[in-house]
């Protein structure tokens, strides 16, 4: 079976504590856009193999596709093997949530082809054990993620909403970004509020408005092309531009194609990674 293995982008992401493991407790307004990679899932006499179009991802026990089989099939007492091929347009260590919606997209393909009887709430439990973004992922559409992630409140679906996504020619680990955040010295936390607000009204000029991401600056510090990104896509027309997540992708919100176009063909003469896309609903 083949399964669409939706990418995220963070409309908001505030960090309000750290736990003592180094994680940080967070409060972020997620939303799955329609760029995908897509899971071809089969069954196998035995093993897991995975195949992947772009020869840099790991294939091994590395890739989260692969620690998301092993573990169902452990939990499940699965003994069979599995094949998964990994067909990626989302782009890698880009703050979109690549490997975690992957890792979701077998759990669900593995429950059917399987015939395991199990909960949403308990796959995205053994998700939460692989990384924080895996239950969002498996929920998707438009939700408030609390707790190191893992907390969903789903919302009114934020979907249809033209966006220019631009990756920079280089990735970043999320692991160092959070590392190299001191939540005591965040100055404006997000009006998290005001975006629900904003969210359950549909207004999309009032989401650009209040829209922040506290991991930002801690990414620009390090990588000062991400500001001239930002800036650039706002004169393209952007009504507001952001990093997603821990970087380094930046998106736009656009209320016209035109635009929207003339924005990307700009990009697209620099970057290799360049989209438009829409928000959508699950
Ligand atoms: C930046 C986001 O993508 C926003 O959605 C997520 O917060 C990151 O989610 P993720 O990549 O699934 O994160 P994981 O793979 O679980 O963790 C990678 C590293 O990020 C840090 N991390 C992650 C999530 C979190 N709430 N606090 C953290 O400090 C931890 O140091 C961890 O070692
Ligand atoms: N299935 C996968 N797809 C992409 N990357 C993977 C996968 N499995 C493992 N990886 C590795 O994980 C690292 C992070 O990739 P990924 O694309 O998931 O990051 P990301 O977009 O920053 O995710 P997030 O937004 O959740 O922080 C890469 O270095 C990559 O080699």
């Amino acid at each position: 079976m083949v399964i669409k293995a939706y990418g995220k982008i963070n409309i908001s992401l505030d960090a309000v504590d750290k736990r003592e493991d180094g994680y940080h407790l967070l409060k972020m307004i997620m939303q799955q856009i329609e760029l995908y990679d897509e899971i071809d899932i089969t069954k196998a006499d035995e093993g897991i193999t995975i195949t992947c179009n772009k020869y840099f991802i790991p294939t091994d026990n590395k890739n989260l596709a692969y620690k998301a089989a092993e573990l169902f099939m452990k939990t499940y007492n699965i003994n069979e093997g599995v094949k998964i091929h990994i067909e990626k347009n989302i782009p890698v260590a880009a703050g979109l949530a690549g490997g975690s919606t992957d890792a979701a997209a077998v759990l669900k393909g593995m429950r059917n082809i399987f015939k395991v009887k199990a909960s949403d709430e308990e796959l995205m439990k053994l998700g939460e054990t692989l990384g924080a973004d895996i239950p969002y992922c498996f929920v998707g559409g438009t939700a408030l993620c609390e707790g190191i992630g893992e907390i969903i409140t789903p919302l009114r679906p934020f979907d249809n909403k033209i966006l220019v996504l631009v990756k920079p020619n280089f990735g970043v680990s999320t692991k160092t970004v959070y590392k190299n955040l001191d939540i005591s010295k965040i100055r404006k936390h997000v009006k998290t509020d005001r975006l629900l607000e904003a969210i359950e009204k549909d207004d999309l000029k009032s989401v650009c408005y209040h829209m922040k991401n506290v991991l930002e600056n801690v990414t620009i510090i390090k990588h000062k092309s991400i500001k001239n990104i930002k800036k650039n896509m706002v004169e393209m027309g952007a009504i507001n531009s952001m990093m997603s997540g821990s970087g380094p992708t930046v998106f736009g919100f656009f209320d016209d194609i035109l635009k929207a176009q003339r924005c990307y063909e700009y990009f697209k003469k620099d970057y290799q990674e360049v989209f438009i896309t829409r928000t959508i609903k699950k």
